[in-house]
Formats: C-alpha cells, sequence, structure tokens
C-alpha cells in the first residue's frame, strides 16, 4: 500500500486531536482532505461505512473517515449519529436540558474510523467508545459537545480537562489507538515478509 493515507473530514477540530493522538508513531503519512460527505441515515456502522466508500470515491486511494456520535441512555441511544444537527440547534445548553425529565443522565460517546483501501475495497471499522454522564456546560466551548460530556470517574467536562487529558481516555483515542495498532501490526507482517 502507499504511504499515504487521506483523512476526509470537514472538522479542524478532528484532525487535530487524531494528529496528536497518533503523534509520530505511525508508519503511514496521513493527509487531510476536507469534503462534506454525505451522511446516510441508519446504524453507526453503516453510516460510517457508506461514508468511507463515498471518501474512496473522491480519493481514488487509501483513506480514513471518522464519525462520532452521543449516544444518550435515558433515549436509547438518541441523539447517537445525529448529534451534529441536534447540536447546530439546540447548543450545549439545550442538549442538556433535553434530559431534564429523566433521572438518567448517562451517555456513551462513540468514535468510529471507517478505512479503506480503494473504493472496491471492503472497509474497516475501528470504534472506540468512552462513557460518562450529560452536565450542564463547564469549560471550553470550541469543540462540539465537549463541556457537557464529563467522562466516568472524572469530576470535569471534555471542556475543562486538558487536552492531553481528553485525548487519552477519549472515544476518539480509543478509536485511533486500535487503527493505530492494526497498521503497526499490518506494516510489521509486509516487512517480515519481505526479509
Ligand atoms: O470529541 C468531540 N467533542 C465534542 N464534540 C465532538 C467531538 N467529536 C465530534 N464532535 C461533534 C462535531 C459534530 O457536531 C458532531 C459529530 O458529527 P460528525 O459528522 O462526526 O462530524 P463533522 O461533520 O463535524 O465532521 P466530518 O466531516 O468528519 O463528518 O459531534
Ligand atoms: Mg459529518
Amino acid at each position: 500500500m502507499s504511504r499515504v493515507i487521506t483523512f476526509v473530514t470537514g472538522n479542524i477540530k478532528k484532525l487535530e486531536e487524531v494528529k496528536s493522538i497518533l503523534g509520530h508513531n505511525f508508519p503511514y503519512e496521513l493527509r487531510s482532505e476536507k469534503i462534506d460527505l454525505p451522511e446516510l441515515q441508519g446504524e453507526i456502522d453503516e453510516i460510517s461505512r457508506i461514508k468511507c466508500k463515498e471518501a474512496a470515491k473522491h480519493i481514488k486511494g487509501p483513506v480514513v473517515v471518522e464519525d462520532t456520535s452521543l449516544c444518550f441512555n435515558a433515549l436509547k441511544g438518541l441523539p447517537g449519529p445525529y448529534i451534529k444537527w441536534f447540536l447546530d440547534k439546540l447548543e450545549p445548553e439545550g442538549l442538556h436540558k433535553l434530559l431534564a425529565g429523566f433521572e438518567d443522565k448517562s451517555a456513551q460517546a462513540i468514535c468510529t474510523l471507517a478505512f479503506t483501501r480503494d473504493e472496491n475495497s471492503e472497509v474497516i471499522l475501528f470504534q472506540g467508545v468512552t462513557n460518562g454522564t450529560i452536565v450542564a456546560p463547564r469549560g471550553c466551548r470550541d469543540f462540539g459537545w465537549d463541556p457537557i460530556f464529563q467522562p466516568d470517574d472524572y469530576d470535569k467536562t471534555y471542556g475543562e480537562l486538558p487536552k492531553e487529558t481528553k485525548n487519552k481516555i477519549s472515544h476518539r483515542y480509543r478509536a485511533v489507538d486500535k487503527l493505530r495498532e492494526y497498521f503497526v501490526d499490518s506494516k510489521k507482517s509486509s516487512a517480515s515478509k519481505k526479509s
């Protein structure tokens, strides 16, 4: 496989986090391309697979895409993959208020990375989940719903935690770590085949 993988995303904050989590310990060059890909309705895995195929059609080479869901347990997993549209209209305050009538404020942040070599290859998914609680907004408002998501075992929201801490425990960290492992291992086995 060529040494370049293109990360197709319209979200600069995601890109920053993925690059910082990957660090220098990744055997491929990650380039980014900003394309607003269609995201169909459906289940998380299916949305990611189709988004990835779409990206591969544009790039004509190895691509990775990312889709982030925020699932409220009291709402049986909604907003889930539709979090972007809920956030745009309701802002973090309104998202928190959605749960006003419910005792259960627990939620799951889910990052799904989808990789394919090209349009006709299979799509491989790497998923990371971080459990937490939805709270009234606190902290930095730079990135999406960070101010209302308080990960389990922490008394601060993603928006209050230092970036380095978020990047060690986040849904994105857990997904990127699986992807890195996959590529580091596949690099090792192709190197050993050559020798
Ligand atoms: O760690 C995060 N902390 C807080 N907010 C976050 C995070 N990660 C994604 N988000 C927001 C961005 C978007 O409002 C929605 C996911 O939607 P999602 O379609 O995956 O992202 P997007 O459209 O911004 O970028 P892309 O071009 O990669 O699809 O949640
Ligand atoms: Mg999107």
